[in-house]
Parts: C-alpha cells; structure tokens; sequence
C-alpha cells in the first residue's frame, strides 16, 4: 500500500510535478510503502522503518548513518552513496554504498513490499525523483569499457576490480565490458580500435601509464576528436601512480573512486601535443625534465622502496647533480602569482569580479573553432592542427629561446595532484587551454632546496619565492647536455628537445565537480 503521507499537516508534493530545478527545492518527496516512511531531504533519504534496527557502526559518517535526531529506526543514506532504486515484483529495492571497513564500499540493497499497485505512478516518480537527486546531472547505467593491467601497482588491480569495483558498477546497473591487457601499449590498440558510439567511458584499472595509452589510442583514430570528446577516460586506482584519480575522483582508494566514476559529470580536458623527433603523441598528465624526471625515472631500480624512493632520489640528487642547463621558450599566458590565484579564484566563484580571465580570454578549439580546425572537422579525421608548429619547425614569432643554465627542476603539470601528498600544481585546472609551469633553479642554497622539498608535502610550493609558476598556452624545451630523463605523463621518452602545445577541452573524462579537481587551490601569504 502507497501512502500519500500527511506529517507535520502539509499534503505530500506529488515528485512528478517536481522539475529539475525543483530537486533541491522544498518540500521534499515524501511516501509510504511497506510499512517503512521514506523522505526526500536536501543531501539524504531517510527512511523510518520500525522494523530496522540500527547496528553499532565503526564508520557511521558515511554512506549510512544512525540519525540521533529522531530515533533508531531511521536510517540516513546520504544521496551519493545510493546506486540504484527500481521496483522488482511489486518490491520497492534501493540500493546503497556502505562503508563497512575505512576502505571498503559494500553494495546493500534495502526491499519494501508494495502490497497495492493503484499509486505506482506516484511510486515511479518518486523514485525518479530520488536517482535525479542522487545522480544530478550525471549519466546513470554508464557504458564502461573496463581494462585491467594485471601488472599494475602489485599486481593487484585484477584483485581490485573484483572485490571493489565491479560490485559497485553492477549494483548501479552499469553496462560493463572487462579486458586485461595482454601486453604493454595493448591498452592504446583497444582505444584505437574502440566503438565511440557503443561505450560512454574506458575505465582503465591501472596506474596512470594505461590512461596514458588510452588517450593516444584515440587519437590514432581517423575522427580522433570526435573520440576523443566523446569518450570520457578515467581511472581507477590500481596502480603505482594514481594522480589521475586522485584528482578527478577524489581518492586513490578502488572502491570510492569506482563510485565516483558511477556519480561522475563529463568533464572536458585539455591535452597536450608533444612533438619531439617525429613524432607527436598526446600528455594528460605533467611533463618534467630535471630534479623530478631523474627522481622517478632515473630510481626504477629502487622500487622495492615504494614511494620512498621518490624522496630518496630526490635527496640523493640535492646532494649531488643539481642542474640540468637547457633552451627554453615560452607561450605565457599568466605570468604573476597574484593573478594566477586571482583567476583561479574567479573561476570557482570564490571572488566578484567579472569572469575568470583564464577561461573567458584564449579562444577555445571546441567552443569557437579557427578556421583551419573547421577545415580538419569537416575532413572529420585527426586532431587538431598544431598552432604553434613542432619541434622542427622555425619558433613561433612571440616565443624566445632564453639560455636557463642552472635549471634544477622543469615540471609542467595539466592536473594538480602528482602524488597523493604532492599537490603540485594548486592552480591547474581541467580545461583553462593553460599548463601549469613551474621552474625552478637548481643552484639554490641546500637549505632552502630542503624547505622546498619541505614545501611540497605541506601544499605550500606555490608561495614558495624560489618557485616561478606561469600558466602556459605552449613550450619548447631543449636540453643542452646529452644525457637525462625526460618524463611525459611518467613515461620515459628520449632525451632530447620537445614542443608542447594544450588543446582545451580536447578529451573528455568524469569528475565529481565536473569542472574542477579536487584540490585545494593556490594560496599567497596575506
Ligand atoms: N599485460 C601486460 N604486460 C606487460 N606490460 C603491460 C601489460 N599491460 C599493461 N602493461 C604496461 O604496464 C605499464 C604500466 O602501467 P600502469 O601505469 O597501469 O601501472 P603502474 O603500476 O602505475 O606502473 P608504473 O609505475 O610502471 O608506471 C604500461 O606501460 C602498460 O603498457
């Protein structure tokens, strides 16, 4: 039996008059079935049930909490940890995340007995209601190409997927493909080959190397921009180096980023054009040549340290090699950190003041093609033309080839987290048409190298006066010694001369603001 519920002497809002604009609104949804009360608040269902007890819980905070408020017959399901509700036979099901360990997510589903069907219209839009609330603007049931790299991390991402990933992904109804990567670059050849029409996400169980692939894969494809922008890519936390989830999900953990990709927003992203030889593959990522490249790169041998012997690299460097001399020429676009946390603040809306120069000034490839772009989207293959040419090519009129004879450290970064505990790049944002640039030189005294280092675990490199930061539209970089590390996205390429150039919005992804990363952004002392 419905009931239209009465409490509190106002008539219940029949939830198929609500619209979406009316999801956060008042009054909430309200019904009866089976005994159990149910309400549609503002971040939360709460459902009065006599007949549920509410068990002692280590983690109550979470994805259910005892509500002390009313009594312990009502549970608390905060909207994002709700996966699915339908009605099954003339049951009600709702299906929910619990956190039943710190680090694990559990799919439970709660039943209720709808003993008469003369409300189910009421019944159906209720529950339309509530997967609006819990899903926002997001595309529920997802079509997810799933690939695992069974080598990934420790070898565990197989492990990860099936204890916390696929139950999740099930329980939310998503429509799911599994493949395990056969051998290296085999990640790139699926991208290629993939249906754009068939699937709406890859989700790569790996570390950030297989997103890395994923994106080259469809660039390699005739229509790669429309691929590109149709298919978002993401990751789940399976690997050794995870920036990609901790910025877009939120976590490096397989079970909550796996629910933040079920409640994840297409997220446009830019990516980078590296032209280095003759080649021209794409960076999501970061690019680094100096102090951090020969920290990563250059300590393989070192893995059974773990993420230690990133520190151990890099100290062991601060004593010894500190520069690395190279070219370098600039497409500045932002070269002041005041402005650069000011723009940042403008674009979240943390200050008045007119729209966020950084999005509303340099012309967007998507948002407003040039000429020769629609010249290569009506051709209807390839990525877009280079702007700024490659690395064989004259230098862009504005560009400078400056002498940095004592460069320590060239990290450019698309995203803002590197490391769980590296927040980088504070000010990166996902489709601003800008890299984060950070240079720094590398005959500083040791003193003040160490309270860089220092800095860098505590979020406060972006202050830091020995740490130039400018957002970059593009870059050459020529190193002058013949032998190094040059990193792009992690993987080592040869050390030699490269070009950048950002593509904004080019790829797509899901994250859980759909517009930014989930990092704390710059801060200025005063
Ligand atoms: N079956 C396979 N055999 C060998 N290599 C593979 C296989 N599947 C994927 N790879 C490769 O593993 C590499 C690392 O992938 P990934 O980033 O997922 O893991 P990771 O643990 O973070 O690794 P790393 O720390 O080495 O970057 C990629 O270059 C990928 O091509």
């Amino acid at each position: 039996m419905i009931e239209r519920d009465t409490v509190e002497g106002s008539p219940l809002l029949d939830p198929s008059t609500l619209s979406d604009g009316d999801i956060h609104g008042d009054p909430p949804g309200r019904l009866k079935v089976g005994g159990a009360a149910f309400e549609l608040r503002e971040d939360s269902l709460w459902i009065s049930d006599s007949n549920y007890v509410e068990e002692s819980k280590g983690f109550s905070c979470f994805g259910l909490r005892p509500n002390n408020r009313k009594n312990n017959n009502t549970q608390i399901i905060l909207y994002h940890y709700i996966l699915w509700s339908e009605i099954i036979q003339n049951t009600l099901t709702i299906t929910y995340a619990e956190r039943t360990t710190k680090t694990r997510l559990t799919p439970k589903t709660l039943t209720y007995t709808v003993t008469s069907t003369s409300n189910n219209s009421y019944l159906e839009s209720w529950i339309t209601n509530l997967l609006h609330r819990s899903n926002h603007t997001a595309k529920k049931r997802k079509r997810i190409k799933v690939l695992i790299n069974p080598f990934g991390g420790q070898g565990k991402a197989a492990k990860y997927y099936a204890r916390d990933i696929e139950p999740i992904f099930r329980a939310a109804k998503c429509d799911i493909s599994v493949e395990t990567t056969q051998r290296k670059s085999h990640a790139g050849v699926i991208a290629e080959e993939i249906d754009i029409e068939r699937w709406d996400v890859i989700a790569c169980c790996s570390g950030d190397g297989l997103p890395y692939e994923v994106f080259n894969g469809l660039a390699r494809k005739p229509d790669a921009k429309v691929a590109l922008g149709k298919i978002a890519v993401v990751q789940l936390p399976c690997g050794t180096g995870n920036a990609m989830s901790l910025n877009l999900n939120g976590t490096d953990n397989p079970a909550f980023a796996a629910l933040a990709v079920v409640k994840g927003l297409r997220t446009s992203l830019d990516l980078v054009s590296i032209t280095q030889g003759d080649t021209r593959t794409l960076s999501f990522l970061s690019q680094s040549v100096g102090i951090v490249a020969e920290s990563d790169l250059g300590t393989e041998n070192l893995r059974w340290m773990g993420n230690a012997r990133f520190t151990y690299g890099f100290l062991v460097r601060l004593l010894g090699k500190t520069v690395w001399p190279c070219d370098i020429a600039v497409g500045v676009e932002i070269d002041d950190k005041t402005a650069i946390r000011d723009e940042y603040r403008k674009y979240h809306g943390q200050t008045t003041g007119g729209d966020s120069k950084i999005i509303s000034s340099s012309s967007s490839e998507l948002d407003t093609p040039n000429e020769t772009l629609t010249t290569s989207i009506s051709a209807g293959a390839g990525l877009p033309p280079l702007r700024y040419g490659t690395i064989n090519d004259p230098l862009p009129p504005s560009w400078t080839l400056t002498p940095y004879p004592n460069l320590g450290n060239f990290y450019c970064g698309n995203m803002a987290y590197m490391t769980a505990d590296t927040n980088f790049f504070p000010a990166a944002l996902p489709s601003d048409g800008c890299l984060d640039l950070v240079t720094i030189p590398g005959d500083i005294p040791l003193k003040r190298s160490l309270t860089l280092l220092d800095s860098v675990g505590k979020g406060r490199i972006f202050e830091q006066p020995d740490v130039r930061y400018r957002k970059v539209s593009g870059y050459r970089i020529v190193p002058r010694e013949a032998e190094g590390y040059v990193s792009i996205d992690g993987e080592r390429v040869p050390f030699e001369g490269f070009q950048a150039e950002v593509h904004r919005g080019l790829g797509t992804t899901l994250s859980r603001s759909g517009r930014g990363y989930e990092a704390s952004g710059p801060v200025l002392p005063g």
